[in-house]
């Protein structure tokens, strides 16, 4: 159980030592530790803000029950509020904000739909921002995944996508941890570069030159200076470069000379303002050979978003010995299915001093780790996507049992030329690619070998090299710590 002790003690020390001409802070309760303590917090006040999902009025008007939820977690607190404290009215609609102050008490035992371990009883309303229910978009059953689209702004506040959040949030905690916690070092590799790791030419291009072939798009009314414009500043240059001269033989005083100097600088610098807006040409610039001139881009050269820290990171463990990147990568795949992301994010270790032994146990020990993790911190949020979403409306525990599943069992191993042997000799199913040496597993034949045959997660080691990138450690180059890649 968590620690019933709410009101976190920094921040009190915090407020007390806060300016005076600031308002106190909040010290706002987060609803998931408020629902994790339970009826342990009985009789503590705290003060709790939120978006109401579901609001009535109770008791002839009298009070309101307010389901409140601030993201914290699936489930909602359970908030009354009294008529004299605050207008019900402007609290019941779905998607009201409130911050309220209360008192957390058990449900009276005599409650005959007490479904929840405490509630909080509202005695103060600091803030509402209220809602229009006519034209509040999230109504209060289910919503489509794509209509969702039409309101971004307020997807977040659903089920689906805020325990999709938590579940995100959690991977990347128990990634950091993970790795921290097997000595590897954290490397931000870069997000911009002008390396194509998987050299594959899927990559979106980073580049100024649209943005600035539209500005010289007004140059069509605004035409760029011609020869003669340019001639003209140089005599007015000259022009006051003579007097200078003048007033200097003349001995005319300091404030004359620096006063007639600092015309000549900006009659000097129209000339050079000139020189380079008359190279302006309108569009892409391309050069002679009809290639576009990339040194005029940002970067002087192509650059691109990566498609994986892969390169950068190896640099790192060749110095650190274990490393791991973690960040966004971006692949202009045409491939529009849902296995393929134009964005995504990647976590791609390297070790020194390993060979693919040591990979397998790495990327093996990492999956068990993040299923337990998930059914450590996450349980609630994946049954609720399991449920609303498993396939055939099975409302059973398909996913919760896979993660348990793979997070106790040992990985199978097999070769590559095993794995094609065993598919090969598959009777009674017929897979839409043919199987044979030398082709790249597709996923119906890894769904194959882990659901049917082995039913476990299954690692296929020894592809051939034809089929893999350049990067890959060849089976036969097993010098430890040399700087060969070790893919996996
Ligand atoms: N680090 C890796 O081997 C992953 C590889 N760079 C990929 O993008 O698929």
């Amino acid at each position: 159980m968590a620690d019933p002790e709410l009101a976190a003690p920094p921040m009190a020390e915090i407020a007390a030592a806060s300016p005076d001409d600031l308002e106190p802070p909040i010290c706002r309760a987060h609803i998931r530790d408020i629902l994790a303590a339970g009826g342990a917090l009985a009789g503590q006040r705290v003060i709790v803000g939120g978006w109401v999902r579901t609001g009535r009025e109770q008791g002839h008007g009298t009070f309101a029950f307010l389901q409140v939820t601030d993201g914290s977690c699936l489930a909602t607190l359970q908030v009354i509020v009294q008529a004299a404290v605050h207008p019900l009215a402007r609290l019941t609609a779905a998607g009201t904000s409130v911050l309220v102050e209360g008192e957390l008490r058990r449900p009276p035992e005599d409650s005959k739909k007490a479904t929840v371990a405490i509630e909080l009883r509202v005695d103060r309303v600091i803030e509402v921002g209220e809602t229009n229910p006519a034209t509040y978009p999230l109504p209060k059953g289910n919503i489509a995944l794509d209509t969702l689209r039409d309101v971004v702004h307020l997807r977040p506040r659903t089920n689906t996508i805020s325990a999709i959040a938590r579940i995100r949030h959690q991977l990347a905690c128990a990634t950091h941890r993970f790795f921290d916690e097997n000595g590897f070092l954290y490397v931000h590799t870069p997000i911009i570069t002008t390396s194509d790791c998987e050299g594959a030419g899927e990559m979106f291009q980073v580049t100024t030159l649209f943005s600035q072939a539209e500005k010289l798009e007004e140059l069509k009314e605004n035409p760029a200076p011609s020869e003669a414009d340019i001639e003209a500043a140089k005599l007015i240059v000259k022009a006051k470069g003579d007097a200078v001269a003048q007033l200097k033989a003349a001995r005319a005083s300091s404030q004359e000379v620096s006063a007639s100097v600092s015309e000549l600088t900006k009659e000097k610098e129209n000339v050079l303002r000139l020189e380079e807006r008359s190279k302006l040409k309108p569009g892409i610039p391309i050069k002679d050979d009809g290639t576009i001139a990339f040194e005029n881009d940002f970067f002087k050269r192509q650059a691109f978003l990566t498609v994986s820290g892969q390169l950068q990171v190896e640099t790192y463990a060749c110095a650190l010995s274990s490393v791991y990147t973690f960040g966004p990568t971006f692949r202009a795949e045409n491939s529009h299915t849902s296995r393929h992301l134009a964005e995504f994010w990647m976590v791609e270790p390297e070790i020194a001093f390993a060979n693919l032994q040591d990979d397998m146990n790495c990327a093996e020990k990492y999956v068990q780790y993040l299923c337990q993790w998930l059914l450590d911190h996450c349980e609630e949020d994946i049954e609720f996507i399991s449920k609303k979403y498993e396939k055939n409306g099975r409302h059973d525990q398909t996913a919760i049992n896979r993660l348990k599943l793979v997070s106790s069992t040992p990985f199978v191993r097999i070769s590559y030329t095993t794995a094609v042997d065993i598919l090969k000799n598959v009777e009674g199913h017929e897979f839409q690619n043919k199987v044979e040496w030398g082709i790249d597993l597709a996923s119906e034949h890894e769904r194959y070998l882990t659901e049917v045959i082995f039913k476990k997660p299954v690692i296929v080691y020894n592809y051939p090299k034809e089929i893999k990138a350049f990067y890959m450690r060849l089976k036969d180059c097993c010098c430890y710590g040399c700087s060969c890649a070790t893919g996996w």
